[in-house]
């Protein structure tokens, strides 16, 4: 007990209830929307080398030739431009070229348009010369998943147009193409996560880039708080379900106009985790001996950066959740919205405490997390490559 009394120890205070984002948002800050802005407000701005558009020979100057205009901006009433018209034939506030356009969606946008993503795949395909089949995802310290590739071709993250680069540790930010156990791969070596200020759609933009490289197959690891209590520090959890927190709260990937060329509306998403690859992974887990420090389980995402209060910890294990991260569900459901087979598991780096303590070593810490998480990549390494021939010798 800490130092105050919790009554039956469900501490239910109930005392206020107003936990109502600020302003309906998704509070990104990405950094570029004061750009966004800038372009909106301008009435002037044009494509064109008369005036102080982007490329303009005269900045500074306004724009005499208003033709391109839309004729809200003429009078001076302020146009918004909604994700749908920005989507739509391009006019914001007067003729934009194409590229300039993209660049603005690129930058502003939650969501990347189709060409944008088809664009990062061409780049990775014609430079790498391969088109894999399987995706991985390494979780936070998991990065020796990425290191069996043979033959590697690396790609930064900061040298690939338009993508975003890792800023958390353990996540080195680049993506290895090779083969594997037969099989040509491409790994993420660093994942993108909401707390480090992306929107969901970024976070899983690597997703679709894999789908249009090929990928058939997405391999989605991750650390995790074991909240299941017979669950061990080392334990590795194979996903059979989420509870998608992020979703509860009104965020999705999906969020924003849906492009048919990746999947549908409203994508169903019961059995999205691939039951013949579970079973496979059991087996392939009894050969290796570690049977009994697998589980299947259900993983919950929540936003962090944060770890968890003893109140949310209990409510999630209510839930029937069995594992917390702060990850992997937003590139499962882009996974499953384009048609991949998922697999996902869990790597369990830390027991999450459910009862009220002050003992220190009850709390979650990175350091912990990635400590774990190194002393078992040779057993989650074994465990990926061996399934991953097997998907490839079913195929060959
Ligand atoms: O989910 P991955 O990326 O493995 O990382 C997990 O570890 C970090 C916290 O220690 C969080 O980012 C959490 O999501
Ligand atoms: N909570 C959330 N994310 C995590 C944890 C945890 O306990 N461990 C590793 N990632």
């Amino acid at each position: 007990m800490t130092g105050y009394k919790v009554a039956n120890g469900n501490g239910h205070s109930n005392g206020n209830g107003n936990t109502k984002g600020t302003n309906g948002t998704n509070g990104h800050s990405n950094g570029h929307k004061s750009a966004d802005y800038t372009a909106q407000e301008n009435p002037t701005m044009c494509s064109r080398d008369c005036c102080s558009g982007p490329g303009g020979s005269n900045r500074g100057n306004t724009c005499s030739d208003k033709k391109g205009a839309k004729a809200g901006s003429l009078t001076g009433e302020k146009i918004i431009p909604t994700p749908q018209s920005l989507l739509g034939n391009g006019k914001i506030q007067c003729e934009l070229t194409h590229e300039e356009l993209r660049a603005l969606r690129v930058l502003n946008e939650d969501t990347y348009p189709y060409e944008v993503i088809e664009e990062i795949a061409d780049f990775i395909t014609k430079g790498s010369g391969m088109r894999p089949k399987i995706g991985i995802i390494c979780g936070s310290g998991l990065g020796s998943l990425a290191d069996m590739i043979q033959d590697p071709k690396i790609f930064e993250y900061e040298k690939i147009p338009n993508f975003p680069v890792s800023t958390v540790e353990g996540h080195a930010g680049r993506l290895v193409v090779g083969t594997l156990e037969g099989a040509t791969v491409m790994a993420m070596q660093g994942r993108f996560h909401f707390y480090e200020g992306y929107p969901l759609a970024k976070c899983s933009m690597p997703v679709r880039v894999m789908k249009l490289c090929g990928v058939e197959y997405l391999f989605a690891t991750n650390a995790a708080g074991g909240i299941n209590p017979r669950f061990a520090v080392g334990d590795i959890m194979l996903m059979h379900d989420h509870v998608n927190m992020l979703g509860f709260a009104g965020n999705s990937p999906l969020q924003g106009p849906n492009d048919p060329r990746f999947g549908p509306r409203f994508p169903a998403l019961v059995n999205s985790y691939n039951k013949d690859l579970i079973n496979k992974a059991i087996e392939i887990a009894k050969a290796m001996g570690i049977e009994s420090n697998i589980h299947v389980g259900v993983y919950s995402c929540l936003g962090g950066p944060n770890y968890e209060t003893i109140a949310e910890l209990k409510a999630l294990r209510m839930m029937g959740v069995d594992a917390v991260g702060m990850s992997t569900v937003h590139e499962v459901i882009t996974a499953r919205h384009c048609d991949m087979k998922v697999f996902a598991f869990s790597l369990i780096t830390n027991k999450c405490a459910t009862e009220y303590s002050d003992k220190k070593d009850d709390e979650a810490n990175h350091d912990e997390v990635m400590a774990v998480a190194k002393n078992r990549q040779k057993a989650c390494c074994e465990l990926v490559s061996r399934l991953i021939r097997e998907i490839h010798l079913a195929s060959a």
